[in-house]
């Protein structure tokens, strides 16, 4: 079927043209409405169209995910949908006999990939690939995973190992604010959107327990510091201290009231993701104190010898 439907088959002549129409039609006005097919290798003929028009009728009907086979096709809504991601629904994914026999969610890729690690034997490390074009949703996605392990491998018996547990829950949380304040921006396609790869580790215990958690980050897009799209910004963090340091700050780290960076483009635009107390606060959790964070805002002053390059983190502007 594939092969009629790309239109390279040898033998695919106006007979088999005529033949994929009616399946295509007997599909799109057959008796099970297209917002119930909850996998996509259930649609026949699998064609651009069936496949968009089954996701579309689910979009509609406000059911943004899809099974395709053992893929997860999650669609953005672009609007809050709070009653997706609730903590109760967590345990019920959680706690299912069977989470694939629930509606398709991205919990039921975290349950399974967290019951997967258990194995007889040995542990068996489990990766999650969350890939998308920008603004499709992937840093909402790995977020929703670090909240459901965070709910699901942080429930110790003793009281001792469940405030290390609520720590290490608070930190793997809190990198996200921070990952995103330094490695996100605002673009014409996504207002957060990440300029950055990374890959996150999470480590459990035997007893599944999560004891620690990793962040790989790579191909930072660098050159945004210098050089923006135009109705593009730079970095997140810059307009967070520029709009959030209080006065004090501010003069001791070098950075006048009302002074405007050419790097600094469209700082009238105020995002949601410009909240600075919302880094800061992640930060200390993170173990990063007041007077590093000072080291990191304070404005540099033009360098009276070359910049000392790789070692030197402090942000300029
Ligand atoms: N499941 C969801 N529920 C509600 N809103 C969502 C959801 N997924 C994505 N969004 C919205 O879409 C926006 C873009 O999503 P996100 O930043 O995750 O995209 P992305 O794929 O990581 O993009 P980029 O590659 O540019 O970083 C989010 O800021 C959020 O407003």
């Amino acid at each position: 079927m594939l092969q009629q439907v790309n239109g390279r088959s040898p033998g695919f002549g106006a007979r088999g043209g005529e033949s994929l129409s009616e399946d295509l039609r007997e599909f799109l006005v057959g008796e099970a409405p297209l917002h119930q097919l909850d996998d996509l290798t259930k649609v026949n003929p699998v064609t651009l169209e069936t496949v968009l028009r089954c996701l579309q009728a689910r979009y509609m009907a406000d059911t943004f995910y899809t099974n395709a086979g053992c893929t997860l096709v999650a669609l953005n809504p672009f609007k809050p949908v709070p009653e997706l991601y609730t903590p109760e629904l967590m345990r019920e994914y959680h706690t299912a006999p069977q989470p694939q026999k629930l509606k398709p969610h991205i919990f039921t890729v975290g349950e399974q990939t967290y019951r997967n690690v258990k194995s007889l034997s040995e542990p068996i490390n489990q990766s999650i690939i969350v890939s998308g074009e920008s603004g499709a949703g992937k840093t909402w996605t790995s977020r929703c995973l670090m909240k459901f392990y965070a709910a699901v491998a942080a429930s110790p018996t003793s009281w001792e190992s469940h405030k290390v547990a609520e720590r290490i829950e608070q930190r793997i949380l809190n990198s996200n604010p921070v990952m995103e304040a330094f490695g996100n921006a605002c673009t014409l396609r996504n207002n957060n959107s990440s300029r950055f790869g990374k890959f996150i580790q999470l480590q459990l215990n035997r007893a599944q327990q999560m004891t620690g958690a990793a962040v790989h980050t790579y191909l930072l897009e660098k050159t945004r510091v210098a050089c923006q799209a135009s109705s593009e910004r730079n970095f997140h963090i810059f307009y967070q201290i520029c709009k959030g340091a209080s006065k004090d700050e501010r003069l001791h780290w070098h950075l006048p009231e009302g002074a405007a960076f050419s790097w600094l483009p469209n700082p009238d635009r105020t995002l949601e993701e410009d909240c600075f107390e919302v880094t800061r606060e992640a930060m200390l959790h993170l173990g990063i104190d007041t007077p590093t964070q000072n080291n990191i805002f304070k404005v540099r002053r033009k360098p009276t010898s070359p910049p000392s390059g790789r070692g030197d983190r402090r942000l300029l502007a």
